[in-house]
């Protein structure tokens, strides 16, 4: 029997902040929130020393093919749409002629591209904003709301570098009311707290094509032991709605607990995350797992100290930053004290070799029956589940 109601409500959890709770039992594989960006930027900076990906409409994300005819929003402009139509949706909405023109200028401004390529990425998100602030003044009041403030950012000298860039392309930004270095910093910590990477369909690397900050979906906090997992399918169907993001349960879940997803692939080592957590999203995990993690010596160097790798989604892991089989799985004497988190690894986690993803059912069936098929949320494989049935932890 399908189940009505809304499955997902808001409550504050004192040291989280807002969270999303189960407002029902919910069922293996439910779609617990289907939500539109408010905003979506690009995820490739300008100027690359990587070998260029594929090409992007630039209104829908969806992968252009070497055969496709594509328009282009001026005679000399480097933005090109997949249809006529993604291109005056565009004009209509995210890429006004002084879009346009703003990272067109950026893309000829040689000095610009001597910064790194996350700063690259950082204008088009700024540029995307204050775009959003002109058009729709409420929906950038949505963007204000998320989570995240000026003090949050870590380095005032980049902030000040990236509001210069965008003012000096963008004139229109300097006469906003309330526009100024402050805005720009706390749009800044915004994006990094809560936006999301559409991912690129998986070829042997992770890598995110494009980021979205979704308003409700921001209100997920993390746990290293997930519930729910996001996907997103940015080049399937036609038409509108392929750059929504969708949540999915990954075990059944009782009424009231809180839903959480991973920031990160979940197969990240104990230190790892936690450095990861405290510095880009200010905080400390303290999920069960964290607390059974914390006392493996094996996350610590010989002398004692943290890892430096910073990893990223679009980046691949360095193998001794991600947990071993024995770490995952369990060994003889005492992989079971460490139940659920083996468990979690066994039937959760891909195993495809780098992908890192997480598994969830398909959503359960019109009549209420829960699918016998795993998806990965990374590389989209499908898998039969070997335990149907049996879907709590
Ligand atoms: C995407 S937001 C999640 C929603 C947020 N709690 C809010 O009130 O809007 C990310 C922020 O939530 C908080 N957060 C998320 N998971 C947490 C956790 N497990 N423990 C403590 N704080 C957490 C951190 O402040 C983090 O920067």
């Amino acid at each position: 029997m399908a189940i009505a109601g809304d499955p997902i409500r808001m409550e504050a959890i004192e040291g989280k902040g807002r969270a999303l709770v189960s407002a029902r039992p919910l069922r293996a594989g439910e779609v617990v929130l289907r939500e539109s960006p408010i905003l979506l930027y690009s995820a490739l900076p300008f100027i690359s020393a990587k070998k260029p990906r594929a090409s992007y409409c630039y209104h829908c994300f969806r992968v252009i093919n070497s055969q496709q005819v594509t328009t282009a929003c001026g005679a000399s402009s480097s933005h090109f749409f997949c249809s006529p139509n993604c291109l005056s949706a565009a004009q209509a909405s995210s890429h006004p002629p002084w879009v346009c023109q703003a990272l067109d200028g950026l893309q000829g401004c040689p000095s610009f591209h001597i910064q790194n390529e996350e700063l690259q990425i950082q204008v088009k998100f700024l540029i995307a904003a204050y775009s959003l602030a002109i058009r729709s003044p409420s929906e950038f009041q949505i963007l204000l709301s998320l989570q995240g403030e000026a003090c949050d950012c870590s380095s005032r000298q980049e902030v000040e570098f990236l509001h210069s860039v965008v003012v000096s392309v963008c004139p229109n930004v300097a006469g906003l009311v309330g526009s100024g270095l402050e805005l720009t910093a706390s749009l800044l910590a915004k994006d990094k707290l809560n936006a999301f990477g559409l991912m690129e369909p998986f070829g042997g690397e992770r890598s995110v094509r494009a980021y979205g900050l979704y308003p409700k979906a921001s209100f997920f906090n993390h746990d290293c032991l997930p519930n729910v997992c996001r996907f997103d399918y940015v080049d399937g169907g036609c038409g509108a709605g392929n750059t929504d993001i969708l949540i999915r349960v990954i075990h059944d879940v009782p009424q009231g607990r809180e839903l959480c997803v991973s920031y990160f692939p979940v197969n990240e080592r104990y230190a790892v995350r936690q450095k990861r957590l405290l510095e880009d999203y200010g905080f400390s995990c303290e999920c069960d797992r964290c607390k059974v993690e914390a006392g493996w010596s094996e996350d610590e160097d010989v002398d004692g100290e943290m890892e430096e790798e910073e990893v990223g989604d679009e980046e691949m892991e360095d193998d001794d930053d991600l947990l071993d089989d024995e770490q995952m799985y369990g060994d003889e004497k005492g992989g079971s004290n460490d139940f659920p988190h083996a468990y979690f690894f066994v039937r959760y986690m891909c195993d495809k070799e780098i992908c890192g993803g997480t598994l969830a059912p398909l959503p359960p069936s019109g009549d209420g029956h829960s699918s016998n098929v795993m998806e990965c949320n990374v590389c989209g494989n499908l898998k039969p589940d070997d335990q149907p049935g049996s879907s709590s932890v």
